[in-house]
């Protein structure tokens, strides 16, 4: 079973709502969590300024192709990302966005990729305000979701804050068209993987596709619309926590209808540790997420970048 918490009951703390989140994360790595500070309406418009561009002629959309780039912003065309060494690359495609760093920020020196300068379509003039908008209000649910998973845990209610300062935080609208009638056993919309960084909070336009990995092997559907997030973790929290914490396998074969998806991936600022407490030796937040970059993105797959 998939939990399905109330955010407001979460951060009036309510104890019943917290046991209920602390086994969600520590046993399955997914729930689902509604009564955010982002409504419905607010998600369904997110959601319809990215099928506005993907509906745009491709020859548009590679105005902004991130192929053409070292980095992760921007479009990426169907068969730009392979999540599974053993499938074939996904036949999604995507919009990436990520952290817009201060000009006068002393990591602005550094020029590292994962704050990457963001890549906006002209055809859609409003859209880079509605995204970025969005992206930061999303920043400040998944933040709010992290402290109490840390206060569930027995930890204190800040002890993510300082490691999330800047984030690399990454924004996607996911596109999928309906399966298509080529799609073999080894292609899928995403194929099956578990997310890089630590909690994804994903919003959906409501249509099936997103499958997760339960504890007892199965696969089981998780589907949400407007006003409901899909919440998993991935491998940097699951290092960080020691374990506790859950980073679950999940895919998206595709069905009839098209679907799109919004994951906002919550990353710490590059510089975090997040070796498991007590461990010798360090693991940057911001080399574990490259690597992972340049192992699934197909662009950066042969030492571009
Ligand atoms: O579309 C979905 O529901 C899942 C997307 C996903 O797993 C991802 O973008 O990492
Ligand atoms: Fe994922």
């Amino acid at each position: 079973m998939i939990a399905d918490l109330d955010m407001e009951k979460l951060k009036s703390r309510d104890s019943r709502e917290m046991a209920r989140l602390a086994r969600a994360v520590t046993e399955v790595g997914f729930l689902t969590v509604s009564n955010t500070a982002l409504d419905a309406e607010r998600v369904a418009g997110t959601i319809a300024a990215y099928r506005a561009f993907f509906r745009l002629p491709d020859a548009r959309k590679a105005a902004v192709d991130m192929a053409r780039t070292g980095s992760n912003r921007g479009w990426g065309r169907p068969g730009s990302e392979q999540v599974d060494p053993q499938a074939n690359p996904d036949f999604k495609q995507v919009f990436d966005c990520g952290y817009e760093l201060p000009a006068d920020h002393p990591l602005q020196a550094r020029g590292l990729s994962v704050y990457a300068p963001n890549l906006w379509p002209e055809d859609l003039p409003d859209f880079g305000d509605t995204i970025r908008a969005y992206y930061c209000d999303a920043l400040a649910v998944a933040m709010d979701l992290l402290r109490a998973i840390s206060l569930a845990l027995g930890e204190a209610e800040t002890a993510f804050d300082a490691a999330f300062d800047p984030p690399m935080a990454l924004l996607r609208g996911n596109y999928y068209p309906p399966r298509p009638d080529w799609a073999g056993e080894k292609d899928f919309g995403i194929a099956a993987h578990t997310d890089y960084g630590c909690l994804t909070l994903l919003a959906a336009d409501g249509t099936p596709g997103l499958e997760v990995r339960m504890p007892d092997g199965e696969w089981a559907p998780v589907t949400a619309g407007p006003g409901r997030f899909v919440i998993n973790f991935g491998e940097m929290l699951e290092l960080w926590s020691g374990g506790r914490i859950k980073a679950t396998e999940h895919r998206v074969i595709g069905g009839p209808e098209e679907r799109i998806s919004v994951p906002l991936f919550f990353n710490p600022a590059h510089d975090a540790n997040v070796a498991t407490p007590g461990a010798t030796g360090e693991i940057r937040a911001g080399d574990h997420l490259t690597r992972r970059f340049r192992e699934t993105y197909v662009h950066l797959q042969h030492g571009a970048g």
